[in-house]
């Protein structure tokens, strides 16, 4: 079984020991959980826009519900050998001193929400990898390191908003209470792992790499590092911080422990069941396709992420490595952007409604975009446009938020200062051009990006250290290159990305696109498997050394990996004509400073860059962009040494050879502040089909601020149906679990106290009302609304929803809204009548208070 949680939905997908996969499960933070604690994509933001986070109880509440779900359907829990799973990166959870036992004493008959809320957690809100409020933190983190190139030799990547070590360092120097009276900082990743095996889980080592603090080389956390996040030379506190981190799970193949009695009890998984170390979610999608040297896997999600498997340990601030999650001798690369579907989204809306299209499907949404795509009528660098669709702040270092849309030509080839041959390009910035342009312009120059930046880590690999011409252009090529995500869908949109990118194949074949399911949770349910193949291998031959069964993960894939669930295609290779593209970006980027961009301070945070006074119809309305990259926080100066020090590097002939003169770009100073859209991003984590679940609501405002102060009385809301038959094929007899298992018991689970209790005057009249013609019901529920956030909304129905609870007392039914069960349970309802009002009063424990004119409350 594969978990993922990701910053907008936890999915579970299930495969069998052949790694086939069989079923998916979802649940959506927003569509659960939108209404009552208003978040948006999966995550809150403070006023200024900065802060981005998500309430740790959201994501409890969906584990008791995804689970809860799958226990309801029926789904074999027994038969699960082994879990583990993904989250999304960065993220650190701030765990109280009683967790430990909490976790331990799990009693099987309450929610986990219930038992863990109140007491576990030190601070209610997890910072979200969008957050990019530590810019001080950033640049202390960096200076102490000695520089960003000097960070990302120790730890796998510079300083970054959203890396743990700088937001641990927030947190220390505003609420350095509440960190003393932590118990243990995990990240995301081992608190979902720490639910499921009842017990704080250890750091997962890969994962630990996105966190600024740990020393990849030498394979533990770096002291040093330590010593800037705790912001004190003193030894004690750097202890400290050791201390609550605890050591790293290293990576390896054996389980973490066993699932906790909590779900053995409660769902009926085997007590058996082994969970293995969870790591983060770009980390697990690696581990769910077969990848080889030079191999690209690109995801196309809410971002565009590329992740490439290396051998070799070059780190680099212009992008990140992280251990590999299976094996010590491997990385990770990666680039990470998070412009990629939303300026792509926005266009085809333009396009839609220039064609008045209003397809409901995303099918039908895309065909006009796909067809300007596809066709000849309106090319983007063929008839020399290039444009930049940064409109939100990027996270890749170096960009910046900026739309920009130029005409070039290319000149004869020069030398320049640095003895390189380079061509000369010539810019004319453009304020307008017809939409459909930007439709192959967007697509064009996110490809040309992704060649641009992957190059490094493709030469790298190869030990070409000479510059991208035609005689090493081959060596430059990825060997394949594997698509997933929500685009990965839209095959004009990898055609596109594929023609620009090319691989090494000769006959322009090796492209692929995943068509099976959520590419993190299927790599983590992948590993499981793996893990549990050779734990029982170790218990065969003693030892993993010793057994001589062990077998890496790679291998594992490879020799299971079923071919059928990717699509192969086939594209011209384009690799020649779009080489300019890259130097031609490379001048567009630069010719930025020379934009009314003006920013003499570091860190500036809000920066639009658009070159024409009059924007574009495309993002006019709302073009709102912030620099939140990691290059907005560095002044000229730094901008100048990164490419000084880039000229010295082992990536000097690779680098972006930018001139000083960009680093002009960042002494101007600018006056618009504009705020980032709320839009922005999304997780990027969801491949394909899943199956949506419309679960019940747990609903809870959440009080933001931090530290945690919540009291809860809630009852549990395990469903009480018994489950109906799925079927669940492992077919292989030889590789299937054989071991005698708990048969299911029909599970009825009681509330252990009336959800609401009616007095004599409601009881009566509940009985009138309901003494009608045609007979009716009366459902309760909670609205939005009021000064204080919830109101009580009665309606009359003709039967419960699939969910809703039924009350029965003295011979009178209510149904209660299952999305208004937190908010209302324990109530005592009455019926009140006098000279002022006949109403329903509700008398709920639960309230936090209410407002003046007692119209609404609060809990
Ligand atoms: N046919 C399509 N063509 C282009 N983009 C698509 C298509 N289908 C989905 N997408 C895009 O994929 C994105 C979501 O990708 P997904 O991997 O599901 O998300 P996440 O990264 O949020 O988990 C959406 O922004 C959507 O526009
Ligand atoms: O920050 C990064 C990688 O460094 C992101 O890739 C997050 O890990 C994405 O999480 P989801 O949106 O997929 O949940």
């Amino acid at each position: 079984m594969g978990f993922d949680l990701s910053t907008q939905e936890l999915k579970v997908v299930v495969t069998d020991l052949n790694l086939s996969h069989n079923q998916t499960y979802s649940v959506s933070f927003d569509k659960e959980f939108a209404e009552v604690y208003k978040i948006k994509n999966g995550v809150l933001k403070s006023d200024d826009g900065n802060e981005i986070f998500t309430p740790i109880e959201i994501w409890i509440k969906s584990l008791d519900l995804i689970l809860g779900k799958m226990w309801e359907d029926g789904f074999p829990f027994n038969k699960v050998r082994g879990i583990s799973g993904s989250c999304q990166q960065h993220g650190t959870v701030f765990w109280s001193k009683e967790s430990k036992t909490i976790l331990k004493t799990l009693d099987w008959r309450s929610s986990l929400f219930e038992q863990i809320i109140p007491r576990c957690f030190i601070f209610e809100n997890c910072s979200n990898w969008q957050d990019h409020s530590t810019k001080k933190e950033l640049m202390y983190f960096e200076e102490k390191a000695g520089s960003k190139e000097k960070l990302a030799e120790v730890s796998g990547s510079r300083a970054h908003y959203r890396f743990s070590g700088p937001q641990i360092l927030k947190k220390i120097r505003k609420s350095y209470n509440e960190y003393d009276k932590t118990y243990r900082i995990t990240l995301i990743s081992n608190f979902l792992s720490s639910l499921l095996i009842g017990g704080l889980s250890r750091i997962d080592e890969s994962d630990a790499c996105g966190m600024n603090l740990y020393d990849i080389k030498s394979k533990k956390w770096s002291r040093e590092l330590l010593k800037i996040a705790c912001n004190s030379g003193n030894e004690k506190e750097i202890d400290k911080l050791k201390t609550k981190l605890d050591d790293v799970e290293h990576i390896s193949s054996k389980s973490i422990g066993n699932i906790s009695d909590y779900y053995v009890k409660r769902y009926g998984f085997n007590n058996q069941c082994k969970i293995y170390s969870f790591t983060g979610d770009n980390l697990a999608t690696i581990m769910s396709l077969p990848l080889k040297k030079n191999d690209l896997l690109i995801s196309l999600g809410t971002s565009t992420t590329v992740l490439i498997v290396t051998k070799k340990y070059v780190p680099s601030s212009l992008y990140h490595l992280f251990l590999h999650p299976t094996n010590r001798n491997l990385y990770m690369g990666m680039i990470c952007y998070c412009n990629g579907a939303l300026p792509r989204n926005d266009i085809k809306d333009e396009i839609n409604l220039k064609y008045r299209v209003r397809g409901d499907k995303e099918k039908d949404e895309w065909s006009i975009f796909n067809r300007i795509l596809d066709g000849n009528k309106y090319q983007a660098f063929k008839e020399q446009k290039m444009g930049v669709y940064f409109k939100y702040g990027e996270i890749i270092p170096n960009a910046l938020a900026q739309i920009k849309r130029v005409e070039f030509q290319i000149g004869k080839k020069e030398k320049t200062k640095r003895e390189k041959t380079k061509r000369k390009i010539l810019l004319k910035n453009i304020e307008k051009w017809d939409v459909e342009y930007d439709v192959k312009g967007v697509v064009e120059s996110q490809a040309v990006s992704c060649r641009m930046r992957s190059r490094p880590m493709i030469a790298n690999e190869n030990d070409n250290k000479s510059e991208e011409t035609s005689d090493s252009a081959k060596e430059m090529k990825p060997n394949r290159i594997f698509y997933v995500g929500g685009g990965s869908n839209n095959q004009s949109i990898i055609n596109c990305f594929s023609k620009i990118l090319a691989n090494q194949s000769p006959d322009n074949k090796g492209f692929y696109k995943n068509s099976e399911a959520n590419g993190c949770a299927l790599g983590g349910a992948y590993k499981a498997s793996w893990s549990y193949f050779n734990e029982e291998q170790m218990q065969e031959g003693g030892s993993e050394a010793k057994s001589g069964n062990y077998i890496e993960f790679e291998d594992y894939l490879n020799s299971k990996f079923n071919w059928n669930t990717l699509l192969e295609f086939e594209v011209e290779d384009e690799w020649e004509q779009y080489q300019p593209g890259v130097e031609v970006l490379e001048e567009t980027l630069k010719d930025s400073s020379h934009s009314k961009s003006n920013n003499s301070k570091r860190f500036l945070q809000t920066v639009p860059t658009m070159n024409h006074k009059k924007p574009a119809t495309y993002f006019s309305s709302d073009f709102k962009s912030q620099i939140t990259s990691d290059l907005a926080r560095d002044d000229n100066s730094n901008i100048a040494n990164e490419f000084n020090s880039l000229a010295g590097s082992k990536w000097a002939k690779h680098s972006l050879p930018f001139s000083r003169s960009f680093a002009d770009l960042f002494n101007k100073k600018n006056n618009s502040i504009l705020n980032r859209n709320s839009n922005i991003l999304q997780s990027k984590s969801s491949l394909l089909t899943n199956i949506n679940l419309n679960g019940k609501s747990l609903n809870k405002p959440t009080n933001l601020n931090n530290p945690i102060k919540i009291k809860t009385d809630l009852n549990s809301t395990l469903p009480n149906k018994s489950p109906a038959p799925i079927s669940f094929s492992s077919s292989n007899s030889t590789t299937s679990p054989t071991a005698p298992l708990p048969s299911r018991r029909r599970r009825v689970l009681k509330p252990r106290k009336a959800l609401i209790t009616l007095t004599p005057n409601a009881v009566n009249h509940l009985k009138n009302l309901l003494n009608q013609p045609t007979p009716k019901l009366i459902r309760i529920g909670v609205q939005n609304r009021g000064c204080s956030g919830l109101t009580y909304n009665l309606t009359y129905v003709d039967k419960p929803q699939k969910f809703d609870e039924i009350i029965q007392q003295d011979d009178v039914q209510v149904i209660i809204d299952s999305k208004a069960l937190f908010s209302i349970v324990g109530s005592e309802m009455d019926w009140i009548d006098n000279k002022l009002s006949s109403k329903f009063v509700f008398k709920n424990p639960n309230s936090k208070g209410t407002c003046g004119c007692g119209e609404s409350f609060m809990v």
